[in-house]
């Protein structure tokens, strides 16, 4: 009874008005503009559940806001028409029916304030709508009993009187009550139609006539408050669509301005990091870079955008080979990419950089393109490759260390074991260092080790490794192929040289060294077989030399 069918499409038409689901400011800030989009839909489709039609509410709101004009309307006709048949009607008839009327009124009165005091909660709309409906059947009973009761079979004038009252009722009911079409038909049919049959009943053609005109009247203002209520509804329908559809704009510029937002910031930290920053498309074309990336690739970005990677910076791997940069990888295989590679900017000047990329997915996971994040590791770099040589090199003159000798003489011995080959090592100690150190000091000590260091790389080939094991103890191993009397040349060339003068600072210094040898695979397997074979040949030539 309450909504028809009719309606009943136009709430999923319809859906909320857009007063109902104001943007929920935490979700927006938690989802995002795009989100914020589909959050809204939920809540429509949330909407339809249980709260009544927007456009049945305000139809129901109309009936009230036209009562107290109509009641007042009423009351005045009423009395009117009381007035004039009072002729021919017996009193008690004309207050027994006037009376009907006042208390009807007043019902419907009483009904329209209470509606009016009430809070305009939209699912009490059937309640209002259901009292509205039996006042105004109520108010229809009594004036068509008008029809019967006030009908002076006795005067052809009041009679037509009455069906004057009753027909200008009607037609004036309709204005007012077309909002909802069962409130007009509950007023039309019972406030006419016992007038049109009461004209039937009579036996004159006129009164018969009056009757079909009546009915006539009747079926024609049913027609017109059809319409009208079509009227009503339609336009009712466009006002909630343009209300809906301008909280849809308004929310869709509030999304709009949130996203040009936080598309500054993004842009802002962006161009303030550390870090280069380069973004390509779908086509692996430049899109933009920040200011370090600038910097890094000494590429401006108009002079960038637009250009295949390859053509702004080259990455060279290890070997120094040209490879692709991860973020052209990041966007072939769709998967993020860690590299560290070695790329040259402005002025040739090397960087060692290590290149995050991740690939960009659109809303609907489509590949977009790919951002790479550039960190410059030339420093760290630098500072790791002089840990791993301090770790086996000596401090004071530079050379290999022990350990690091160990492992040549390893590959040494591995490399002429498949080639069938000797190779020899020279153990070199300096005599009576202890006296340079003494005499002229630790410093001028450690300068002569520095000279001794060099003097000894002059005496060999590069290929051939110098070690320093500490102290005054060098250690010379002869790369490739070697026989004893090559090992004794050098040994003697050795000799011969760290005989020269030393200059240091202001004095000069002159020393000797002792020289032992081992040679691979005579006196020794293995790297501390050598080295021990070579201390003790040295240790023999030093206390021979001194015994003599
Ligand atoms: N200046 C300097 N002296 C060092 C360094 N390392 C060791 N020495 C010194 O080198 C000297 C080595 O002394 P010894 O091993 O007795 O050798 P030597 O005096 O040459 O005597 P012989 O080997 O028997 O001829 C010691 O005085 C150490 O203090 C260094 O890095 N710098």
């Amino acid at each position: 009874m309450g909504v028809t069918n009719d309606e009943r499409c136009d709430r999923s038409a319809l859906r909320q008005p857009a007063r109902a689901y104001a943007p929920d400011p935490l979700c927006d800030r938690l989802h995002g503009p795009f989100i914020s989009t589909a959050h809204v839909d939920m809540r429509r489709t949330s909407g339809e559940i249980g709260d009544p039609n927007p456009v049945f509410v305000e139809q129901v709101a109309l009936l009230y806001q036209n009562a107290p004009l109509a009641y007042t309307t009423t009351l005045i006709n009423g009395a009117i028409l009381a007035y004039v048949q009072s002729e021919h009607i017996p009193l008690v008839v004309l207050l027994a029916w006037y009376g009907s009327l006042i208390v009807v009124t007043a019902g419907r009165a009483v009904v329209a304030w209470r509606h009016a005091s009430a809070s305009h909660n939209p699912t009490r709309a059937p309640f209002w709508n259901l009292l509205y409906l039996l006042g105004a059947g109520a108010a229809g009973c009594v004036w068509g009993a008008a029809g019967l009761v006030l009908f002076p079979l006795d005067s052809i004038a009041h009679q037509v009187f009455v069906a004057f009252v009753l027909a200008g009722m009607a037609a004036g009911g309709i204005t007012v009550l077309a909002s909802r079409i069962e409130a007009c038909m509950a007023f039309l049919l019972p406030a006419l139609l016992p007038l049109a049959i009461q004209y039937l009943t009579l036996h004159t053609a006129l009164q018969r006539a009056m009757g079909v005109m009546t009915l006539i009247f009747l079926a024609a203002l049913t027609i017109s408050a059809w319409n009208f209520h079509r009227a009503i509804r339609t336009s009712l329908r466009l006002r909630f669509d343009k209300q809906e559809l301008e909280a849809e704009i308004a929310r869709r510029l509030r999304a709009e301005e949130r996203l040009f937002h936080e598309k500054d910031r993004l842009q802002t930290t962006v161009r303030s990091i550390g870090e280069g920053v380069v973004l390509i498309d779908a086509d692996g074309r430049i899109e933009d870079l920040n200011p370090a990336a600038e910097r890094l690739f000494d590429r401006c970005r108009q002079d960038a955008a637009g250009r295949p990677p390859h053509e702004v910076f080259a990455c060279f791997d290890d070997q120094g080979w040209r490879s692709p940069t991860a973020l052209e990888d990041a966007l072939k295989s769709a998967t993020p990419q860690k590299k560290r590679s070695v790329l040259y900017g402005k002025d040739k000047v090397k960087y060692v950089i290590e290149e995050l990329a991740t690939p960009l997915l659109d809303r609907h996971d489509r590949l977009v393109g790919a951002v790479s994040v550039f960190r410059d590791m030339t420093e760290q770099h630098r500072l790791t490759e002089q840990l791993i040589h301090a770790a086996d090199h000596d401090v004071l003159t530079g050379l290999p260390n022990r350990n690091r000798l160990k492992e040549r003489t390893r590959q040494a011995i591995a490399r002429a074991q498949r080639k069938q080959e000797t190779f020899g090592l020279l153990f070199v100690d300096l005599d009576d260092f202890k006296i340079v150190n003494d005499t002229l000091g630790h410093a001028s000590g450690d300068a002569l080790l520095v000279d001794v260091a060099k003097r000894l790389t002059d005496c060999v080939r590069a290929e051939d490794t110098i070690a320093r094991l500490g102290g005054d103890e060098f250690v010379v191993l002869l790369d490739g192929p070697t026989q004893k009397t090559e090992i004794e040349a050098i040994a003697r060339k050795i000799l011969i040289r760290l005989r020269e003068p030393f200059q240091l600072e202001t004095q000069s210094a002159t020393i000797s060294a002792s020289i032992g040898t081992s040679l691979y695979p005579d006196d020794g397997h293995d790297a501390e077989s050598l080295l021990g074979s070579a201390d003790a040949a040295m240790y023999r030539a030093k206390h021979g030399r001194n015994k003599k």
